[in-house]
């Protein structure tokens, strides 16, 4: 298996404090991973700068064989790596406006857009909210929506912070089922989370942030460990 991306060497200051040190990161292609580790240790933080959302020090970087600089954060890596907030937020127009708008942002034609748009919202299962105002959405159908939403722009890397926290029964059930859909495309796709059900989806890698460095553990279902 081909390395996706590889970070080395990369700290995370908030101040005096360093948040985390990772002497290595790799994410190998078309592969899923959990990121876990406790509250606060620095889970969504370290998403955030692998989608240049936030920045940190980095030695080297390199994105399929080349390498990259993660600050300025470069374009080529703004349209492969595509992250999902743990809170969506949604545009006010219509639901399929929201799942069309990165693709209707880099100029995709109309009726490409129409089809894409379609097909996302029937895998996502919310065919059905075509008429309901994106603000009326529940935090299940946001998630649902938001994972639509990512998964038309047919990223390298999914980056998804908590995807089913604050979710519970079925609508946690319907954003889970929604996982290994998108392992099975070529995506690879790192989670950040506490959930087990998660964590324990076949196929999985876990990766586990600790006192500021990550550790790479193999996943057996663990239930004799804190998350
Ligand atoms: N701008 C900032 N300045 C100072 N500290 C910050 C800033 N942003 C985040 N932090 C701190 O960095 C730490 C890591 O936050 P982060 O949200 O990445 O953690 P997490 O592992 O995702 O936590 P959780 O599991 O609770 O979501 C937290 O202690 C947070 O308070």
């Amino acid at each position: 298996m081909s390395a996706l991306m590889t970070v080395r060497g990369l700290k995370k200051r908030h101040g005096e404090r360093l948040l985390f040190d990772i002497d290595e990161l790799t994410l190998e292609t078309a592969s899923a991973y959990v990121l876990t580790g406790a509250n606060g240790v620095g889970k969504s933080t370290l998403l955030r700068v692998l989608a240049g959302l936030d920045t940190a020090q980095v030695a080297s970087a390199a994105f399929e064989g080349t390498p990259v600089a993660l600050h300025p954060y470069p374009a080529a890596l703004r349209r492969a790596i595509v992250y999902v907030h743990q809170h969506p937020i949604m545009f006010s127009t219509s639901v399929a406006d929201n799942i069309g708008y990165g693709l209707a942002a880099r100029g995709e034609p109309k009726a490409r857009i129409a089809q894409r748009v379609e097909d996302a919202m029937a895998w996502a299962g919310v065919s059905y909210l075509q008429g309901t105002d994106p603000a009326r959405l529940s935090g299940g159908e946001k998630q649902r929506v938001a994972l639509a939403r990512a998964r038309v722009l047919q990223p390298r890397l999914l980056l998804l912070d908590e995807p089913t926290a604050n979710l519970d029964g079925a609508a946690r059930e319907q954003v889970i089922a929604l996982i290994p859909t998108l392992m099975e495309q070529g995506t690879t796709v790192v989670m950040a989370c506490h959930d087990r059900d998660l964590i324990g989806l076949p196929g999985v890698r876990r990766l586990k942030l600790r006192d500021g460095h990550l550790e790479y553990r193999t996943n057996k279902g663990e239930t004799d460990e804190t998350p």
